[in-house]
């Protein structure tokens, strides 16, 4: 795992402003609307069920962004047809035989590492996966044991049974099948990935999970859903396990939601600046763990209400401290810790022991950038300890984590003097985002830098 380099003394001064993008301050409150592209988790969930289906098919409202293109990437080496309709987030997919030799590149994609070597194992022939660097180190080890439990030959460089990229699967054009063990406690993409090509193997499959934790249920449940869209059958009625029958996975034309997660630091500005931010397109029911955004804030001091398809939240520049468990949605963490310490009382985060495990050590790393700024953050066990106390401008270190540039995004509408560094990190998810966010203040003439 790669450790955040150690935070400078509390004394250090404010980056220069030539230091990374200045992120903007707010002067005034926010009355925006913000239209965020589509759901990552559901875009390649989507594009893994489409190659797999019976038939064409085509994805709306898809998101085009680094993991979405890698995962269209893999899927096109492997045989999948993928073309731009009218627009970049019109995708149509057309399966066809899955073959090796290829390489797939995972970027820092989760979602690409974890869901296509299930897929791959159903291909004809050898697929060799690699990513970043900082991909190196992220958990694989359970869904590639599992697979090799299937009798699929999976191998490290050193002919062992890898625990991180690089690895190679040689895929003899079908799987067996039938029932797997899995540790998800590091990530519940382990499971979302063997369920996803289930339904394609000989005899289904039945994944139990063994670990003492299992995070991000809403991405499991999302996966079933996406499954049971499709005409999969899936049995999940029992605790940790999910059994998914052998049958075609059918294809369609599908609109993808807005990418929830995104939203939440756009909608926590209103928090920390006052004044109204909307999001477009919000659904009125999902399995994106950024619903749990609305309440959040409102713990935070917030108040949120949704009409129609638009959520608004309005906050008044006061952010309260939060005890908050987020184990079901980690991904919300850097931008409650950003909140955190803005907040006029402490606040913990538990349950998000597996961020270790994200882009980056997400604990490690909000805690060094934390404190950079001259706040308090302290990791435990599980989660964060954050005390307010008064911040300064300094260069925030991302790590290549997207939501790293995020979240410093959010302490810099408070903060003045805040540089993001590489701020185009942000384009794993969500391509332009430092000009959306100009945009969002500007439009309501709240920014200066
Ligand atoms: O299945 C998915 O789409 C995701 C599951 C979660 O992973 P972990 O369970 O590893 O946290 C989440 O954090 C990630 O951003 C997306
Ligand atoms: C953990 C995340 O991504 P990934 O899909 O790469 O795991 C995230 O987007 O917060």
């Amino acid at each position: 795992m790669t450790t955040p380099p150690p935070a400078p003394p509390a004394t250090e001064s404010s980056a220069p402003a030539d230091e990374g993008w200045a992120a903007p301050t707010a002067h005034g409150p926010l009355d925006a609307t913000v239209e965020v592209p589509g759901s990552k988790s559901l875009t390649n969930r989507l594009l893994v069920l489409a190659a797999l289906a019976d038939g064409p098919g085509t994805l709306r409202g898809a998101l085009r962004s680094r993991d979405a293109d890698l995962m269209i990437a893999g899927l096109r080496a492997l045989g999948v047809e993928v073309v731009e309709g009218s627009t970049p987030s019109e995708l149509h997919v057309t399966p066809g035989p899955l073959r090796g030799p290829v390489d797939v590149d995972c970027g820092l994609a989760g979602t690409v590492m974890r869901f296509l070597p299930p897929v791959a194992a159903l291909a004809d022939g050898t697929v060799r996966f690699d990513g970043d660097e900082g991909a190196r180190v992220r958990p694989m080890g359970p869904v590639l044991a599992a697979l090799a439990a299937l009798d699929v030959p999976v191998e490290a460089p050193d002919g062992r049974l890898p625990t991180t990229l690089p690895f190679t699967i040689r895929g003899r054009g079908h799987v067996r099948g039938g029932s797997v063990d899995v540790d998800a406690s590091a990530s519940s993409q382990f499971v979302s990935g063997l369920l996803l090509a289930a339904a394609r193997y000989d005899q289904g499959l039945t994944v139990r999970h063994v670990g003492r934790t299992l995070p991000s249920m809403p991405h499991i449940e999302m996966t079933v859903e996406v499954l049971r869209e499709v005409g999969v059958v899936v049995d999940d009625s029992r605790p940790a396990i999910w059994r998914v029958e052998p049958g075609p996975v059918a294809a369609r034309d599908v609109q993808v939601e807005p990418d929830l997660s995104n939203a939440a630091p756009f909608l926590a500005a209103a928090l920390v600046a006052g004044g109204t931010v909307r999001v477009t397109g919000w659904p009125a029911a999902t399995t994106q763990p950024g619903a749990m955004v609305p309440e959040l804030l409102e713990s935070m001091g917030a108040t949120a209400s949704l009409d129609g398809d638009v959520l608004s939240v309005t906050g008044t520049g006061e952010v309260r401290g939060v005890d908050v468990d987020l184990h079901a949605a980690g991904e919300l963490a850097p931008t409650i810790a950003a909140l955190a310490a803005l907040a006029d009382s402490p606040s913990r985060l538990r349950g998000i022991a597996h961020l270790r495990g994200h882009e980056t050590d997400r604990l490690a790393a909000l805690a060094t950038e934390i404190t950079r700024l001259g706040g308090q953050a302290e990791e435990t066990r599980d989660g964060l300890v954050i005390t307010p106390r008064p911040l300064h401008g300094a260069l925030f270190r991302t790590y290549h984590d997207h939501r790293m540039a995020t979240s410093a995004a959010v302490i810099g509408l408070r903060v003045p003097g805040v540089g993001v560094e590489n701020v185009g990190t942000t384009a794993k998810t969500l391509p332009g985002f430092a000009g959306m966010w100009e945009r969002m203040l500007a439009g309501s003439g709240a920014a200066t830098r």
